[in-house]
């Protein structure tokens, strides 16, 4: 689908149809949700999926994850009229930090780091990334803000793999992803019908 087009019939998920595969091997993530960003509508439409099953909570802040979870998190940050903090990968904030250690789908030790200055007791938190595999980055986000006493309120993403660890987000805090049912199958084994057809 050309990335800027907008269908006649937006059925759910329409937008997932613009992610590109992956064609540069393992050390990659598998799909590029980063495509359908490009896409003024779909962009819209996919906030409004990962905003809606939130919308009677109390959110003080949208936390987004270093670094394609800043463009969504920002997203869903002005379109909830809240603040949006960043949790960046270690060794780029210039201020006090909460670091904390994590490994990811790449199965290489990281670390991230927040600022000291904004998460307290009594600040709820939406945590916005592009994607969870592994889960591993999530779960250490979602560490980061409870050690600094914040709670959180939920976990967005564009998907949330059926692995061990994005099971145990799903069975342990309210969370919102963009992917129908029936395509939960094509992402956890990380091809997807459009790709049949994708042309760039
Ligand atoms: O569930 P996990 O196995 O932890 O993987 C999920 C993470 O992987 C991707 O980030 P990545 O570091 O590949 O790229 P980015 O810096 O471009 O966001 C994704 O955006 C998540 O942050
Ligand atoms: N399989 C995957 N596809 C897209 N983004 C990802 N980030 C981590 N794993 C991913």
């Amino acid at each position: 689908m050309d990335a800027l087009a907008v269908p006649a019939d937006r059925h759910k998920g329409w937008y997932l149809s613009l992610m590109a595969p992956n064609t540069k091997g393992p050390t990659f993530a598998w799909l590029d949700p980063s495509r359908l960003y490009c896409n003024y509508q779909a962009l819209t439409d996919c906030v409004k999926d990962l905003v809606s099953p939130f919308h009677s909570d109390t959110i003080d802040l949208v936390a987004g994850i270093d670094a394609m979870g800043f463009i969504l998190g920002a997203s869903v940050a002005t379109t909830l009229g809240k603040g949006f903090l960043a949790i960046r990968k270690a060794g780029h904030l210039c201020v006090a930090t909460q670091n904390q250690s994590y490994t990811d789908y790449t199965g290489r030790e990281k670390t991230m780091e927040v600022r000291l200055d904004v998460l307290k007791p009594g600040v709820r938190v939406l945590l916005v990334d592009q994607w969870i595999e592994t889960g591993g980055t999530m779960k250490a986000a979602i560490q980061l803000v409870e050690r600094l006493g914040a709670t959180v309120v939920g976990v967005a993403a564009v998907a949330i793999e059926n692995t061990e660890g994005g099971k145990w987000i799903k069975e342990n805090y309210k969370f919102s992803h963009c992917i129908p049912e029936e395509l939960q199958s094509q992402i956890d084994r990380k091809y997807m019908d459009s790709f049949k057809s994708f042309s760039s």
